[in-house]
């Protein structure tokens, strides 16, 4: 049996009409399945949460998320144990940045295709933000300051529909960063890496936390991240000036702005982000509030990834 759980509103309501394509190859094909449409935000959660509250050795479950980027990280943070889960993933959002770094099929035909096909999961590891006393998975990464600056505005903006009628809603990501560009204030942050690597940065315009190559859209921002490594990729972008971010950003898309002078790439299985001032945090792509410090830690938890 496989469980859909599937965002009808994903790249601005086309993911429902998408959906209806594939539901249509499921009858033909005689699979048994279940469908579950997420109706606000956050619901990828729950549903999720009481799909796979009786996931066990004897009793695996299939969980495919039908939907963006940000659907992932809501179906895999309602998973409480993520050991007895299959995971499948078909795109229907407008970034695409997972299946970018999993090299997944970026059609949802074939992305469907491959989960039927009955081919052997590979683990992929799972990371865990933790704010405050709540803590939630995520697949890609999650960062603070300009990229989630981005990211909030991107899921805002009138433009992201515009830019997805006509077919070229990745676009709306690179507008969006020039634009934010021009009014931020880089700002001090301190991280702590497994316990003891301390580095403090006076002017920083980001920092994401990778367990994947690429975010925003396709910058190769970490270009050596595995999903499967067991390990996170940090990237510190700080004390640039902003004519040379502008330089550096396009070139991130091919994972060379790693020369710039300014550009800080860590590894490790575990960050406290400490940010002197209140920042906006991304998770995937999807705003996690307003932040000052947050932690992110990779441990044990892997899922069975179809890919
Ligand atoms: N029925 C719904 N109506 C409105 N928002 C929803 C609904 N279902 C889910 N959401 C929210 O929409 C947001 C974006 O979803 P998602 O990432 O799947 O699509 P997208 O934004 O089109 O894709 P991408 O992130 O790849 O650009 C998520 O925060 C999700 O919780």
């Amino acid at each position: 049996m496989y469980y859909f759980i599937v965002n009808p509103n994903s790249r601005s309501g086309k993911g429902a009409l998408i959906w209806k394509g594939l539901e249509g190859i499921l009858n033909e094909r005689n699979i048994e399945y279940k469908t579950f449409f997420t109706e606000y935000r956050g619901h990828a959660v729950l549903l999720s949460e009481s799909i796979t509250s009786d996931a066990a050795p004897e009793n695996p479950v299939t969980l495919i998320a039908v939907g963006g980027d940000g659907t992932i990280q809501e179906v895999l943070s309602g998973v409480r144990d993520l050991s007895y889960i299959t995971f499948g993933y078909i795109p229907t959002g407008s970034g695409n940045d997972f299946c970018r770094g999993m090299k997944l099929p970026a059609e949802p035909g074939e992305a469907l295709d491959l989960i039927l096909s009955g081919c052997r999961p590979h683990p992929m590891d799972v990371p865990v933000l933790t704010c405050g006393t709540g803590s939630s998975h995520f697949a890609i990464s999650c960062g603070i300051g300009f990229d989630a600056g981005v990211c909030h505005e991107v899921s805002v903006t009138p433009m992201k529909k515009i830019l997805n009628r006509i077919g070229l809603g990745k676009l709306v990501y690179l507008f969006v960063a020039l634009k934010q560009l021009l009014f931020l204030k880089p700002s001090p942050m301190t991280l702590v890496m497994d316990d003891d690597n301390v580095q403090q940065f006076s002017k920083v315009y980001f920092t994401a936390v990778m367990n994947q190559k690429y975010e925003g859209g396709g910058f190769k921002f970490c270009p050596n991240a595995s999903p499967s490594d067991g390990y996170l990729d940090v990237i510190v972008v700080d004390s640039l000036s902003k004519p040379k971010v502008l330089c550096c950003l396009p070139t991130a898309f091919f994972g060379k702005h790693t020369i710039f002078h300014g550009i800080h790439i860590f590894r490790c299985k575990k960050i406290d982000i400490h940010s002197d001032l209140a920042l906006p945090v991304h998770k995937d792509g999807e705003s996690a509030g307003i932040l000052k410090e947050f932690s992110v830690s990779i441990g044990a938890a892997q899922v069975r990834m179809i890919s």
